[in-house]
């Protein structure tokens, strides 16, 4: 067998963005050309976008795709490449490759398994092709195979399994292909980030390679996309059951090219890195992406020197640490579109991060000096007032109108909103006048229970950690300030989670509204990622857990009970990042009815349970 040079090149694409999809992708095709590569892989659908949506659903978004392909060929001569696209074909879309060899088009191959599980839904857009089935498509004039088939480059037989195919343990295209005596098998992707997937995908690449005794390229898309997914340029090389090549994911570049050779000997696979890493990695370039395709100048946020807020402002200036450590000064500057002098980093991020502390009598010297040191430590523009006079106008007013007081002992949720949502109308103004992003801080635990007041602390046009659970960002906190540098978190680190609403005396804490955050947390993972009935959880849970059957049948309770009546308030989050294994976001994993009876029968049963 001949041994090829393949060029792996995830690149950073956008719906609807044409020309700027073309031109990435012709990059890769020149840098790739002169490296003198034989092939290039490019990820699944990177013509028009992974994330494009219901423009799937019509008539004129797939036909603009095959414009595009149109256009490309010109630039593809003395290589052979394939690249992701949509193809109508009558009634069906189909999610295809196309194969293009020295200029000219060489046949398509369709998608035979759609992703439809957690943040995929493909049977909505796609229809499945079925193996075996070959048929010509017209190309403008030309007839084209378009089917399941495979293609010989240099005496090297290829074929593909399109990002799900290779999921689908037992009827994969992988097992036809290799009844075809394939060499090589290559898997454009579009797969989702999630902390820790890569080991899955290093597994299946691992098991695919051995299974099908051939080479197995792999290449993902990159970057946020589209507004939600995160996709992680994941790039595998693997023969044989050995990982032989795997370039670091996350870029921040546009265009990203990894070179394999088609022989046994290890090309310098790079090391998977911890789940905190990825986590600061993934956020960042998700918020770098969000903020320059969005055409925003920045982020404002409201910043309580609490777990939540103080996350938010590390990850922005992280995101600039690590643009600039990628791109260098001059072209992080250049995509973010700020012009100016800017001598260091701080700088930028005084540029890009305004923050303010909104204090009320019921705030603690602790927490206004938690958000000063960390504003301070990372460059951003800090502001502080008191919102009491708001607080105490609202609050005047309707109590002449309804004649009487409001009072903590009959008023208490009232009169903590009215604190969170006075803050929202002035943070806002910020935002507006930097026309900048207004981040809301809510993360994946308070999502579970509503534990957040709707057009309060719920303000906000992006919500960069509502995927991931308290426990997790309390703990990321800690490694943060050690493993990033990150020293103006000690204060943040030494508080206790605490909404501030109540009266200072009361002390108010998250965990004495709630339950311990790590309770939450498996009470969660059993209830929601697997889906279990009350009983069942608490079966589990107390097996696992040391809590007495009432606190731990309370908890259970109280989370089901918050769960049901507040998925209203999760499908009006501001748009989050998917993050971990699973999120509760309506949008992308988790589905659950508005108006339910809450569980009412089954916590009742929970209840009788002996
Ligand atoms: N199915 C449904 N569809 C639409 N709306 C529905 C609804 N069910 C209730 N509602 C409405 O929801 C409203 C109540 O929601 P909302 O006003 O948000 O308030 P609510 O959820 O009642 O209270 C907010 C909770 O969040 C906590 N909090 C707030 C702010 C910050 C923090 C922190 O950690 O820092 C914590 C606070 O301690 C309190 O426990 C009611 O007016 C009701 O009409
Ligand atoms: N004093 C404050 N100044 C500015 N913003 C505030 C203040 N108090 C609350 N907020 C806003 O409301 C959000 C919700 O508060 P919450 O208590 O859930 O988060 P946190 O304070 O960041 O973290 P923690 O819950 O760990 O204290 C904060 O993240 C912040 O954006
Ligand atoms: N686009 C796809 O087919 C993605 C599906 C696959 N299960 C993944 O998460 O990687």
């Amino acid at each position: 067998m001949m041994n090829l040079k393949i060029a792996a090149v995830s690149v950073n694409q956008t719906p609807l963005d044409w020309k700027g999809n073309l031109e990435r992708i012709v990059k890769g095709i020149n840098e790739a050309k002169s490296a003198d590569a034989d092939f290039i892989c490019f990820p699944e659908l990177s013509i028009c976008g992974y994330g494009s949506e219901d423009l799937f659903l019509s008539h004129w978004y797939p036909a603009r795709s095959l414009s595009q392909l149109k256009e490309l060929l010109p630039h593809t001569q003395g290589i052979t490449l394939a690249v992701g696209l949509p193809v109508r074909i009558e009634k069906e879309v189909y999610n295809t490759v196309a194969i293009i060899e020295d200029g000219s088009l060489k046949g398509f191959v369709p998608k035979q398994f759609m992703a439809i599980d957690g943040v995929h839904y493909e049977f909505r857009w796609f229809t499945p092709w079925p193996h075996g089935k070959l048929i010509e498509l017209d190309f403008f004039g030309e007839k084209i195979p378009f089917g399941d088939q495979i293609f010989n480059l240099k005496g090297v037989k290829y074929g593909f399994e399109i990002c799900e195919d290779a999921w689908r343990k037992e009827k994969r295209p992988g097992y036809r292909l290799q009844d075809r005596k394939v060499d090589l098998i290559f898997n454009p992707s579009a797969s989702h980030f999630a902390m820790g997937k890569t080991e899955e995908r290093i597994d299946l690449m691992k098991e695919s390679s051995k299974l099908f005794d051939c080479f197995y390229v792999y290449v993902n898309l990159l970057g946020n996309e589209s507004g939600r997914m995160i996709f992680d340029g994941e790039r595998i090389l693997a023969h044989k059951g050995k990982i032989l090549g795997r370039a670091p994911l996350l870029s921040f570049k546009d265009v990203v090219v990894s070179y394999f050779e088609l022989s046994p000997e290890k090309q310098n696979p790079s090391a998977v890195i911890p789940k905190e890493k990825e986590f600061v990695q993934a956020a960042a370039l998700a918020l770098f992406d969000y903020m320059r395709k969005s055409r925003s100048k920045g982020f404002v946020l409201s910043l309580s020197g609490g777990a939540d807020s103080s996350t938010c402002a590390v990850l922005v200036s992280e995101m600039v640490k690590r643009g600039i450590a990628e791109l260098g000064k001059e072209e992080f500057l250049n995509k973010a579109g700020l012009k100016g002098d800017f001598s260091t980093e701080k700088e930028i991020v005084h540029e890009l991060l305004i923050t303010a502390y909104q204090g009320t009598k019921n705030s603690s010297e602790d927490t206004f000096l938690s958000a000063k040191e960390l504003a301070e430590s990372i460059g951003a523009k800090f502001y502080h007032w008191e919102i009491d006079d708001e607080v105490n106008s609202y609050r005047s007013k309707i109590e002449k109108a309804i004649g009487r007081e409001l009072t903590w002992e009959q008023d208490d949720i009232t009169l903590q909103n009215i604190q969170a949502r006075a803050r929202s109308p002035i943070i806002w103004m910020l935002s507006n006048l930097n026309n900048a992003l207004l981040m809301a801080t809510s993360n994946r635990s308070e999502g579970d229970v509503g534990y957040t007041t709707m057009d309060g602390d719920t303000s906000g046009s992006i919500s960069p950690i509502a995927a991931v659970s308290k426990d997790f960002i309390i703990n990321w906190l800690k490694w943060a300030e050690k493993n990033l540098n990150q020293s103006g978190l000690a204060r943040v680190n030494a508080l206790q989670p605490s909404a501030e609403l109540r009266p200072l005396e009361t002390t108010q804490t998250d965990e004495k509204d709630l339950m311990p955050y790590p309770v939450l947390l498996e009470i969660e993972k059993l209830a929601i990622r697997d889906q279990k009935s009350p009983l069942d959880v608490y079966l589990i849970l107390k097996e696992e857990l040391t809590l007495d059957s009432q606190t731990l049948k309370g908890y259970i309770k109280k989370f089901y009970q918050l769960w049901a009546r507040n998925q209203w308030k999760r499908e009006r989050l501001a748009p989050s990042f998917h993050l971990d294994e699973f999120n509760v976001d309506p949008k992308t994993w988790y589905r659950f009815p508005i108006l339910s009876a809450g569980y009412s029968e089954e916590l009742k049963e929970l209840e009788n349970f002996n």
